[in-house]
């Protein structure tokens, strides 16, 4: 009996140890389980919040919905950088080998001979061993490579994408903007490199294009026809012209023949020549600074002389219809035959709430059948999140921009967010979303803006996947008043895009998001890089110096993406997207109208001088393009006009327009650089 109690009370003991271990055990399991869940918060949000460029790159296939990241340079080219101090000798073989491997490449091919040359000259060179890592995924990168000799390897995740050999360009997103880099490169054997930093890439494209606008500045200040025009009159000449090469005794214009554009002479000269009693007979020579072809284009008549080149001969011409919107044609001076004149003369064609505290807005809660849930989270930034409350002393809704100070320091955004700030203090139009009010702590600024409750575009066009061409009209009809208002305060708004635009409750449309706005003056050119790729203008891409004309750029993309659905220039891959949008070759799908396809293609014309918009009548031109024939611009103005987007909006509780996000514990670190002292 003794023996058996034992043997029960060891049991026992046994059972209880082992109950213990299997406590403990489950505690640690609980314990990993809770860290497991901590990881995947974090994961989740930090996917969240993921660049999408490295989406963008990836081999998979792309979702092409997927809402798109601004990009930017943050750093200003330096106006007065001497990249010559840069300058490596490279010997023949090696000036051919890199311009072989540039012209290989999509992106650097398409630079003139000069650039490809101070690019040559820049390049300086590089060795390393096998195994050394030269790219390494997610890191900050700066430069762009050429393999001169050697092997290497791309990965991504721990997978192989592919072997690089001499000739390979790689690491050249890094050169267009400060992007994580997307995938990994390692030497495989011993490599010598070619490399480039962004700083000197971007100096080469800007000093080009500056000294080039400066020189031709001069010069037409000095054509006799153009020296009374103001800067930027000339300016938009400048943007619209083409330089154009002609050969000794290359006829540049026919008498009788049918004309649509008008020169400039740059360089050389040109002899007239009129048939007269069936002879020809030389009128006139003339030289650098005088202009011919107007004739033509002003009177609407076939060519009245002919025009030769004597020697070789450089003009700039300029087509009919960029002629007829940037050149007025009372400062210019006509060649006209006397008894010509008589016959054709005649026969051209809510208050702020200044009062509003930190501490008076109220979270707006989800509500959960009976409960209420998680505040409601409207979006989520580049910088932070956008929440939705309200105040017991309006009762009205307001958006709560609050974003990470560490992070924008982190960016080197504070500039912009400082800009953003005054801008829409300063702004007051229904187009644009209206700011009541601006708080600061430790670790966030906050703005308080209008709640537009009908949720974003980008969400509508997801769902309905293209727009009504009436409801696309209204849409870029908002989108033009806007942009009116802030022309004319010389602010340019740099990234327009479905994402962007948000519906108040009534339909109407709102600019929101402008930390990529710029003022600038009239005639003057800015050089950074930024905006969504899909919705860059080219002379972004090219480092050329862009003004306003790059706004209506992208409000031809918007047009098209509103009616087809995805954007005109669209790819998985940035380079392949600024390829495209370089060729401007636009594909119009055959359910879209004449006139659509008539506007997108003025909207978006390589050429900024010759831009729908930017032209001689500015944005009047546009809103008189026969797109908006059913537009009354009054009306939408007044908001008289039933917006078509209102059917778009769903009714229920006030965030049912708006996609779910989990709501997120972290609190931002603090900053006490001090650089929101103005905010
Ligand atoms: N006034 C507003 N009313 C309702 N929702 C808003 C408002 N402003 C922003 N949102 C929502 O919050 C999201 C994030 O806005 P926010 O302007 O911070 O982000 P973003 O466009 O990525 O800008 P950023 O480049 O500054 O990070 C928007 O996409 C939109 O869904
Ligand atoms: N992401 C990615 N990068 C590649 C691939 N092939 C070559 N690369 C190069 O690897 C580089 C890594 O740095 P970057 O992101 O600057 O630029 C990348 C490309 O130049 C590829 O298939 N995917
Ligand atoms: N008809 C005419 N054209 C001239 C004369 N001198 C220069 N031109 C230029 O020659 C051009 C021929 O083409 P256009 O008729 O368009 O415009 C004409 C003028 O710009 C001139 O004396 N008579």
């Amino acid at each position: 009996m003794e023996a058996k109690l034992k043997e029960l009370r060891q049991k026992l003991e046994k059972q209880c140890q082992i109950n213990q271990e299997l406590q403990n055990e489950n505690r640690d399991l609980e314990t990993r389980l809770k860290e497991k869940e901590k990881l995947l918060e974090e994961l989740q949000s930090r996917l969240d919040g993921l660049d999408t460029l490295s989406q963008r790159y990836s081999n998979d296939s792309v979702d092409v919905r997927q809402s798109r990241a601004a990009v930017m340079a943050p750093e200003p080219i330096p106006e007065d950088m001497d990249i010559s101090t840069t300058r490596v000798k490279k010997t023949a073989s090696e000036r051919a080998q890199i311009m072989k491997a540039m012209q290989k490449n999509d992106f650097l091919s398409r630079l003139d001979e000069e650039q490809i040359n101070m690019m040559v000259e820049l390049l300086t060179s590089l060795d390393r061993c096998p195994g050394d890592d030269i790219i390494t995924e997610g890191t900050e990168g700066d430069s762009m490579y050429i393999v001169a000799a050697g092997e290497l390897r791309v990965t991504q995740a721990g997978r192989n994408l592919r072997t690089l050999t001499s000739g390979d360009v790689f690491g050249e997103l890094a050169i267009l903007y400060n992007c994580k880099r997307t995938a990994s490169v390692k030497a495989v054997t011993a490599v010598k490199l070619w490399c480039i930093e962004r700083q000197i890439y971007r100096s080469i494209m800007a000093i080009k294009s500056k000294k080039k606008r400066e020189q031709l500045m001069g010069f037409l200040k000095t054509a006799r026809t153009f020296k009374s025009l103001r800067d930027e009159q000339l300016s938009s000449i400048i943007d619209s012209m083409e330089e154009v090469k002609f050969q000794d005794n290359e006829v540049i214009v026919r008498e009788g023949a049918e004309g649509d554009t008008f020169y400039i002479i740059l360089k050389g000269e040109v002899q007239v020549t009129k048939k007269v009693n069936g002879q020809q007979k030389i009128i006139r020579k003339m030289g650098q600074g005088d202009h011919f072809g107007e004739l033509a284009l002003i009177r609407e008549i076939l060519r009245t002389a002919t025009c030769t080149a004597l020697g070789s001969v450089t003009c700039f011409a300029i087509d009919k219809e960029a002629f007829e919107e940037t050149i007025p044609i009372e400062s210019l001076e006509l060649h006209d035959d006397p008894d010509l004149l008589e016959n054709t003369r005649t026969s051209r064609k809510e208050s702020s709430l200044s009062s509003l505290q930190l501490k008076d807005l109220i979270p707006v809660l989800y509500q959960e059948g009976r409960y209420q849930g998680s505040p409601v989270t409207l979006g989520l930034g580049g910088f932070g999140r956008v929440e939705l409350v309200t105040t017991l002393h309006h009762g009205k809704y307001f958006a709560l921009k609050k974003i990470s100070k560490k992070l924008i320091v982190e960016k080197r955004q504070e500039k912009h967010v400082l800009f953003e700030k005054k801008l829409l203090l300063d702004t007051d139009c229904d187009f644009i979303v209206r700011l009541h009010g601006t708080f600061k702590d430790s670790r966030y600024i906050y703005m308080v803006m209008d709640f537009c409750s009908g949720g974003e575009i980008w969400t509508k066009l997801k769902e309905v996947r293209r727009f009504e061409e009436s409801t696309t009209v209204f849409v870029a009809a908002c989108v033009v008043e806007a942009y009116a208002y802030l022309h004319k305060k010389d602010i340019m708004y740099r990234d327009l895009k479905p994402e962007n635009l948000m519906l108040d409750s009534r339909g109407y449309i709102k600019l929101v998001d402008f930390g990529f706005a710029k003022k600038l003056q009239r005639g003057q050119k800015t050089y950074s890089f930024c905006g969504t790729p899909e919705y860059m203008a080219p002379e972004i891409i090219q480092n050329q110096g862009h003004d306003f004309a790059a706004d209506f750029w992208s409000l031809g993309v918007l047009i098209y993406e509103l009616l087809v659905g995805s954007p005109p220039f669209s790819s998985s891959e940035p380079q392949s997207i600024y390829s495209k949008i370089l060729d401007g070759v636009i594909k119009y799908p055959p359910h879209m109208g004449e006139a659509a396809r008539s506007l997108i293609s003025k909207l978006c014309r390589p050429r900024p001088g010759q831009r729908l918009g930017n032209t001689k009548n500015g944005i009047k031109d546009v809103r008189n393009h026969r797109w908006f024939n059913n537009m009354n611009w009054h009306k939408l103005r007044m908001k008289q006009i039933t917006a078509p987007t209102v059917k778009l909006i769903r009714k229920g509780p006030c965030y049912i327009n708006f996609d779910r996000f989990p709501f997120d514990k972290s609190v931002a670190d603090e900053d006490f650089s001090g650089w929101d002292r103005d905010f």
